[in-house]
């Protein structure tokens, strides 16, 4: 079944959601009456196909196709999701909801991006109000996996595990509240946050600059990775949450804040924070600032994903759902994904070290298709790579999508000699030669695998002997 998203405004936030989709293999249709939307999007879709399929270590689906409609029933003709991105006026999503309602299939959700509204309110005297939740996400939304579902009593069962599983399938974490609240969860700290950065700035205390330092360089990256209550736990020591509340608890009652108290935004003020933000930040182009910020992104979020924690743990999920199964039958593809922003380098390519992580991410592989997984290292047998020989044939350039195709040369008693070559298309880039060994991890010392992996190994091994031998095995680099 074609999997159809509609996206009604098509601006910051209704690009990112169209990108987001398209590039999880939906067909999406805009409907959006500024005459720019469509360079706007494009470019907004240039920067996702640049940053969001490097975060995958497996295929991405096939990219959807891109439609703009000129009337409303068109962009939502066949649709099973529509996404609300227009700007935040109740009166103004009222209408298009309206409009939506009359030609859209009652069976599509309707999810709003809105950053405040309650669900409740953009419900209020719709023809189908168990149609509409808020889903609000957060920019850029083809690479930040929050959403935050926000649903009434008048939303079916259907609607909201609907929601959860399509907001899922696209990689998004879509977070339920428990009770509708005006701006959600996360805007009210935003709000918080924005209000006392407002202030510091007014009383001359710190300028934009000095501001942004104090999160970025502090806080805004333990935020990233653990958020506020599992980051206080450990600040309170090994006497954990109720010694830090203790400690610091009654500072809450201290005029650290000014919490609800609004500065008054006078040109005078406007004018302070916009030439502070010029002179912080003005050398650089919009569309610069975002790609930095992808860039960024990209490697914390890959960090974390190594560590299989906060988003870099829903990146992992998102690799299980996507990975598709493998032909055994002749070589073996055991990689195959997109050169990640942070795998290139100052040649502008991809760096000598990635071959051999893509070369080492093979081996995983196939050492977990023999058998050789997860539960079986943790029983004590595992491989160890002895030697390794990389021929780099050609350059790769992040968001190549590569594959690696793997030959058993050699299967036998301790020893596993593999053979990897790196494509992109029909282009050979790389081959690596990796001789390993089989351990005990008790002992760290040479040891039989397990009959079952011995098997799977000889039978695999067998099968790619009646292939031809590749050109380049054995070869070393060689001195004259
Ligand atoms: N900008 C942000 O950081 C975030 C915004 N949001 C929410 O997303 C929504 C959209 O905000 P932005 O994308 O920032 O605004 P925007 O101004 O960038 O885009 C709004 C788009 O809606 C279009 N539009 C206006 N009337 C329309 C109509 N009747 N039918 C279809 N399209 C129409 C405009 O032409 C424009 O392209 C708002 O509800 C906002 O609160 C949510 C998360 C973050
Ligand atoms: C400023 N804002 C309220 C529009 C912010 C959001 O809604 C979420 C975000 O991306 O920061």
């Amino acid at each position: 079944m074609t999997k159809i998203a509609a996206i009604i405004g098509g601006g910051v936030i209704g690009g990112g959601w169209a990108a987001r989709f398209l590039l999880m293999g939906w067909d999406v249709q805009v409907f959006d009456p500024d005459p720019e939307a469509e360079r706007k999007i494009s470019e907004v879709l240039a920067n996702a196909r640049r940053s969001l399929p490097g975060l995958s270590d497996v295929a991405m689906p096939a990219e959807g196709k891109l439609t703009f409609h000129a009337e409303i029933k068109d962009a939502v003709a066949g649709t099973s999701w529509i996404q609300e991105s227009v700007p935040e006026r109740l009166e103004i999503k009222h209408k298009v909801y309206a409009g939506l309602q009359e030609h859209a299939p009652a069976s599509a959700i309707i999810g709003s991006s809105t950053s405040g509204f309650k669900p409740s309110e953009l419900q209020e005297g719709m023809a189908n109000p168990g149609q509409i939740v808020v889903t609000h996400p957060f920019n850029p939304v083809y690479l930040l996996p929050l959403a935050e579902l926000v649903t009434t009593e008048a939303n079916p069962a259907e609607v909201v595990d609907g929601a959860k599983e399509i907001l899922t399938s696209i990689g998004m974490h879509p977070l339920h509240l428990k009770k509708e609240i005006d701006a959600h969860i996360a805007d009210r700290f935003l709000e918080a946050v924005w209000r006392e950065a407002l202030w510091l700035v007014k009383d001359g205390i710190a300028t934009t600059e000095e501001i942004d330092d104090a999160i970025r360089y502090g806080f805004g990256l333990r935020w990233g990775q653990m958020g506020l209550f599992e980051t206080y736990r450990i600040a309170g020591g090994e006497a954990g949450m109720k010694h830090f509340i203790a400690q610091f608890g009654p500072c809450l009652q201290w005029p650290w804040t000014k919490l609800m108290d609004v500065p008054e935004l006078t040109d005078e003020l406007i004018n302070m924070i916009a030439d502070q933000s010029d002179a912080q930040s003005g050398h650089h182009s919009i569309r610069e600032l975002e790609r930095i910020r992808d860039n960024n992104l990209v490697g914390m979020m890959r960090a974390l994903k190594a560590q299989d924690y906060g988003a870099g743990a829903l990146l992992n999920a998102q690799d299980k759902r996507m990975a598709q199964p493998i032909d055994m039958s002749g070589l073996i593809t055991t990689v195959s994904r997109v050169v990640p922003l942070d795998w290139t380098d100052y040649n502008g390519h991809m760096n000598e070290a990635r071959y051999l992580q893509a070369f080492g991410d093979a081996t995983d592989k196939f050492m977990e298709l023999i058998g050789c997984d997860a539960e079986y290292i943790s029983s004590g047998g595992s491989y160890f790579t002895a030697e390794t020989h990389i021929r780099h044939l050609d350059e790769a350039h992040a968001g190549a999508q590569i594959e690696v195709r793997t030959r058993c040369l050699l299967g036998e008693g301790k020893k596993m000699h593999l053979w990897h070559e790196m494509y992109e298309g029909d282009r050979l880039l790389a081959t690596g030669e990796h001789m390993l060994i089989h351990v005990s991890l008790e002992t760290r010392r040479a040891s039989e695998p397990a009959v079952h992996i011995a098997a799977t190994l000889g039978r695999i091994a067998e099968g790619h002997a009646t292939l031809p031998m590749p050109e380049g095995v054995g070869k070393a680099v060689g001195k004259k």
